[in-house]
């Protein structure tokens, strides 16, 4: 899909990789409505995007009537949504049992909420507003691009919820392309490693050092937001992208512990 007057739901647009997406497909052509819970932060778009092409909307992913209301006010605005890019997400962690005490449920019900839940929120209203579009090239409507993680092959020590939730994105990825294939949507998602954003900020600084020294081939280096934001982008524009995973992490593999 030609970017050039698109219109595309960037969640998590507020902070990170959801940032960088907004940015480079507003810089392709796209118009943007960024959803996010942060409007301290997501108001920092407007000194990127141009304000005829830019849509801030406050909410949750994980909220229905939030991402029923951002959905509507994209078609509002720009006349319809052809594109939805998940960033939204959360890392809270936990150990399965620490110092006797297990696991807190609320933690996993609010990154399953939010990282599962929340990203199968948004492709389902997303892609019933797509539904709508005018057929392109090969009959296209839509595309939809969730953010999974390399921690659903490699959850460190902590992250039972996180790796869950990003395993289930992986998880649906096939059959929600499926439900969609015939209707001219292609669903991808992109399983990243290590990036530079604020969710790795607070990750134990031997963490993040010893993943990289661990597990990261070459460049030995945390990545780059405008990294992923280029995956994004090419996966749109590429239409033979289709219910698959992309790892995005320099070539890092698991390592023992
Ligand atoms: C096909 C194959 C593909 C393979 C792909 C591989 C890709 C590469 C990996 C993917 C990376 C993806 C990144 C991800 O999507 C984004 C994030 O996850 S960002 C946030 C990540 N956060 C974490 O991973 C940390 C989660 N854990 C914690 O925060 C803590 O462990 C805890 C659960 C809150 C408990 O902390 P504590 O109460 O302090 O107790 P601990 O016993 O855990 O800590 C003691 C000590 O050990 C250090 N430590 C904790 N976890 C680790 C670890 N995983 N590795 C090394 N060291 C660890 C902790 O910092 C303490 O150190 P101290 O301060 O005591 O010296
Ligand atoms: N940074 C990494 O190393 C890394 C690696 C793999 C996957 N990921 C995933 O990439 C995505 C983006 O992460 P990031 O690194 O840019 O983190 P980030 O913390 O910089 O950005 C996450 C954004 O999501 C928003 N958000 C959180 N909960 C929300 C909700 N309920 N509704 C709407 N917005 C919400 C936050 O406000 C924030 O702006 C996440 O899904 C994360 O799990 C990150």
């Amino acid at each position: 899909m030609k970017l050039e007057g698109k219109v595309a739901i960037v969640t998590g647009a507020a902070s990170g990789l959801g940032f960088a997406s907004a940015c480079g497909l507003a810089a392709a052509g796209a118009s943007i409505v960024a959803l996010d819970l942060d409007e301290a932060r997501m108001a920092r778009l407007r000194e990127q995007i141009e304000p005829s092409r830019l849509l801030l909307c406050a909410g949750s992913v994980a909220e229905e009537a939030h991402v029923a209301a951002a959905v509507d006010a994209a078609v509002a605005r720009f006349g319809a949504l052809h594109i939805a890019v998940n960033c939204a997400g959360v890392a809270d962690a936990a150990k399965t049992v620490s110092k006797g005490e297990p696991f807190p449920l609320a933690t996993w019900n609010k990154v399953i909420a939010i990282n599962l839940t929340g990203t199968f929120n948004v492709i389902r209203l997303a892609a019933a507003k797509m539904l709508g579009n005018d057929p392109g090239d090969d009959g296209e409507r839509g595309v939809i691009v969730n953010t999974a993680s390399g921690a659903a092959w490699q959850g460190q020590v902590g992250q039972a919820a996180y790796s869950a939730s990003k395993a289930g994105v992986i998880g649906l990825t096939l059959p929600v392309a499926r439900d969609l294939a015939p209707h001219g949507v292609r669903v991808v998602s992109i399983a990243p490693g290590l990036f530079d954003t604020a969710m790795v900020a607070g990750m134990p600084e031997q963490v993040s050092k010893s993943i990289i020294e661990r597990m990261v081939l070459f460049p030995a280096r945390m990545g780059r937001a405008e990294e992923f934001a280029a995956l994004v982008r090419t996966i749109v524009e590429n239409a033979y992208f289709n219910a698959t995973t992309i790892s995005l992490d320099a070539g890092a593999r698991m390592s023992a512990r």
